[in-house]
């Protein structure tokens, strides 16, 4: 195949695989967004956390809540963290215990009842995303799954999900990218419309 026709085909897919999205996750964007709302408007904070390009995703996702999401709403900034933020901490765990821990312990050590997590895992098998979903949930803080496929064994330990539909790691990252964007607006547009935050 030539190269221009191999992008095109990828292009095809994703915009393939985004509009079946378009038809089956809106309703849980909109569920987990309002969760995450009256979390923040309680004093909860929203964590983050996948492997890879979902790692990022992570990070991205909390930047914008944050710091700043719109360049036209101008307002303080939420309480959100992406918990793989520091590389001495998770090379130390790494070294003394095992990556897979790294998130549980992010979880014991900073949520607490009432916060959000937010596991990013395309395939819903990433064992050390299954293990800090497992331990949010024996404290009371609200799990939500960004996943992909059949959502994996993943799914049994949120208590809200989005499932990507489609099995492809690249496609299932681009789905929960845009369905991010559209929460993040959402929940600021939430906390705008019940006077939590302001536009300064
Ligand atoms: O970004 C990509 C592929 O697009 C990869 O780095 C990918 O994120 C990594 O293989 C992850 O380890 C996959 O983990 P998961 O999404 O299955 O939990
Ligand atoms: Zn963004």
């Amino acid at each position: 195949m030539d190269h221009v026709t191999y992008v095109k085909n990828l292009f095809r897919r994703s915009i393939e695989a985004k509009q079946k999205a378009m038809e089956t996750i809106p309703d849980d964007v909109v569920a987990m967004a309002l969760t995450c709302a009256n979390s923040l408007k309680s004093g909860g904070k929203i964590l983050f956390c996948g492997n890879g390009g979902s790692a990022a995703d992570a990070q991205h996702l909390a930047a914008e809540l944050l710091i700043r999401l719109r360049s036209e709403v101008d307002r303080a900034g939420l309480p959100a963290l992406a918990l793989a933020m520091d590389s001495s901490s998770m090379t130390a765990c790494g070294n003394d215990y095992s990556y897979t821990v790294f998130y549980e312990r992010m979880v014991l050590a900073l949520g607490k009842p009432g916060d959000v997590l937010i596991g990013l895992t395309t395939s819903g098998k990433s064992e050390n995303i299954i293990l800090a979903l497992k331990a949010a949930r024996t404290m009371g803080i609200t799990t939500l799954g960004f996943l992909g496929g059949d959502g994996g064994p993943a799914r049994e330990h949120c208590d809200q999900t989005l499932i990507a539909p489609t099995s492809e790691t690249g496609r299932v990252q681009e789905i929960h990218i845009t369905a991010g964007h559209a929460m993040m607006e959402l929940i600021e547009e939430i906390l705008i419309e019940s006077k939590y935050i302001e536009k300064i």
